[in-house]
């Protein structure tokens, strides 16, 4: 149980990246934080680390791809802490090729973490809200590659693009719950995702490490690749109270790469 008042917010795929950036971010931010990976030992690394430095949290090990587990990860944090009134539905995974050699495994794994995961948390957590009564705040992982569909990603792409579809229909269907649901679309953060994508684009451009993620950095108007903190400064503020007029978003964090 979390001392009165205090808020309580779920982050998932949060063992590591952008989602590690988030989970400490949230935890400095006063936020009793469950951190949640598929990897329970990453999970738990970055629980500690919140812990040890004065913050609250603690950690489950949840494939976002099973519905019951997602329902299981809400229902722990309730147990814990005592209420959940934030969702972060970060995790996600990426794949490079070309959408002539995307195969139905391919297609029906991508889908299953990055709509699935998305989808199943959002059940769960807003069961879990309308129960508990005074609303919450439902946070998705999309993309730029939501809003463009990139090559040698396209069905990540289209994953992405359904997280916003979701985003809009559940604001919606929850917003007379007080339930706001928003969307923060990264663009080329360095994390693990991308190191695999740079050395994945490899195999097609025929670039050396690092390479391909340079070429595609130029064109960050800003200039710099972007950091999970980057992205964590932006979803820090849509768990915040300053942000509970806005629902049904999928808002560019992307250091200006993709402009609409
Ligand atoms: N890295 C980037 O440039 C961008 C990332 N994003 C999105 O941001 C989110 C986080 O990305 P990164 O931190 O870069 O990725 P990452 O690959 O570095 O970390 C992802 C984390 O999710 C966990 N995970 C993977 N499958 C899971 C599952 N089925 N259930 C639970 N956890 C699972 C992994 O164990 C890992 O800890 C993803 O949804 C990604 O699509 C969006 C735009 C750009
Ligand atoms: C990983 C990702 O979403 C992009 C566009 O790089």
């Amino acid at each position: 149980m979390t001392a009165a008042g205090t808020r309580v917010a779920v982050v998932t795929g949060a063992g590591r990246g952008i989602g590690a950036a988030i989970a400490r971010r949230l935890a400095g931010d006063g936020l009793a934080v469950m951190v949640s990976d598929i990897d329970p030992s990453t999970a738990q690394e970055v629980a500690q680390e919140i812990t040890d430095a004065g913050g609250q949290a603690a950690s489950t090990a949840t494939d976002v791809a099973d519905r019951d587990a997602c329902s299981a990860l809400v229902a722990a944090t309730r147990e814990r802490f005592g209420s959940i009134d934030v969702m972060v539905a970060n995790a996600g995974i990426a794949q490079v090729k070309t959408l002539r050699e995307v195969t139905p495994e391919d297609l029906q794994r991508m889908l299953g973490v990055n709509v699935g995961g998305v989808l199943w948390c959002l059940q769960a957590a807003s069961e879990a809200m309308i129960e508990q009564g005074r609303g919450g705040k439902i946070i998705n992982a999309a993309s730029i590659a939501g809003h463009q569909g990139f090559d040698h990603l396209g069905h990540y792409s289209a994953s992405k693009f359904a997280v916003r579809a979701l985003t809009q229909a559940a604001a919606k269907e929850l917003a007379g719950h007080q339930i706001t649901v928003n969307a923060y679309c990264p663009g080329i953060v360095g994390t693990t995702m991308w190191d695999e994508i740079d050395q994945g684009l490899g195999g097609y451009l025929g670039t050396g490490k690092g390479e391909a993620l340079a070429q595609y950095s130029q064109l960050i108007a800003l200039g710099r690749v972007q950091t999970p903190e980057d992205v964590a400064s932006f979803v820090s503020y849509l768990a915040s109270r300053d942000a509970d007029y806005m629902t049904g978003q999928a808002v560019m964090i992307d250091g200006g790469i993709v402009m609409v």
